[in-house]
């Protein structure tokens, strides 16, 4: 009988011991023992280069994981201390177009959680829709639309396992109020309010670029921008109680205009990161340095 989406065979799925499996063996690679993890996007993989003490660990050697196939992300873990944060990095994450379901794509945020950690950063390059943005732009995530998820592939489908989290987990605060306002307050003490916004990311599976009309119906649907990840891993983040803050970087407009000549490709994607990949480790540090330590201090 065929298998649908919702119905992954559990071959597919991962089992607790796996999870577990990987967690001990990067505990075995390192003493250090991360409280926040940052999911690196396109191009964006240089906020791992800012750790110290850092101790990398390639894909290809950790028990479970998959590899990176897509230029712009270099494929492996850098561990390491941020703004007095212990913090682990994937320089580098994974895709459904990639051919990785969405148990894999997802599979290194439960690691994370089984490691200690607290709060997931996640960053990623995303094509503008909302007709204020400009490429450059920064913006800090508010809410998503999981279109994968909403179609019955998302990375929760399967028996639940409550070791996690519930069966049906709340959506509606997934990106943390709290950090997004420090995140709002930074860009601004740090003089580049003028092009961080808040708006709302809308994960589609790719690799395709939009259509005109696709580009058309997501600004619609009240998206503000547009990319092919993020919205799994936060799932799966917040299904196991992780607080998430999120950044997209506007590398391109959508093109939702039938006399217009754009056209979108990941080379101009990858050129736009570097133009602004200095401003958004900036405000990264400007965050974790103004976070306390401990999570459950926040704003105490
Ligand atoms: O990993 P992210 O979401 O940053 O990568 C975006 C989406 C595609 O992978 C790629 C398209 O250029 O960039
Ligand atoms: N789907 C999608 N992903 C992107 N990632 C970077 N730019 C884009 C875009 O325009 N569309």
């Amino acid at each position: 009988m065929a298998t649908t989406a919702t119905t992954a065979p559990a071959a597919h799925r991962c089992s607790y011991e796996d999870y577990e499996a990987t967690a001990d063996w990067l505990r075995s690679q390192t003493e250090q023992r991360p409280k926040v993890a940052i999911i690196c996007g396109s191009g964006l993989g240089g906020l791992a280069e800012q750790l110290e003490n850092r101790v990398v660990i390639p894909y290809k050697d950790i028990p479970n994981f998959p590899q990176t196939t897509v230029e712009g992300h270099q494929g492996q873990l850098v561990f390491g201390t941020l703004e007095g944060h212990q913090c682990v990095c994937m320089q580098g994450r994974f895709h459904t177009y990639e051919g990785y379901d969405v148990y894999k794509v997802t599979y290194p945020v439960r690691v994370f959680s089984l490691l200690g950690v607290r709060t997931l950063v996640v960053t990623n390059a995303a094509g503008g829709l909302n007709s204020s943005f400009s490429v450059g732009d920064i913006m800090l995530i508010k809410d998503h639309i999981n279109m994968p998820g909403l179609v019955g592939n998302n990375p929760l489908c399967g028996p639940n396992d409550d070791r996690f989290g519930v069966r049906f987990p709340c959506m509606s605060d997934a990106y943390d109020r709290d950090l997004l306002a420090l995140a709002q307050q930074t860009a601004e003490g740090q003089g580049i309010g003028a092009f961080v916004h808040q708006g709302v990311y809308c994960m589609v599976g790719g690799p395709t670029f939009e259509s005109i009309a696709e580009g058309r119906a997501l600004r619609t649907l009240g998206a503000d921008a547009v990319g092919m990840s993020t919205a799994l891993e936060v799932v799966v983040a917040r299904h196991c109680g992780l607080r998430v803050l999120g950044f997209s970087l506007i590398t391109n407009m959508v093109v939702t205009d039938y006399d217009s000549t754009l056209k979108a490709n990941h080379a101009e994607v990858l050129d736009t990161t570097l133009m602004r990949t200095q401003d958004l480790q900036g405000l990264v540090r400007g965050i974790l340095a103004q976070m306390p330590v401990d999570p459950e201090d926040l704003y105490k």
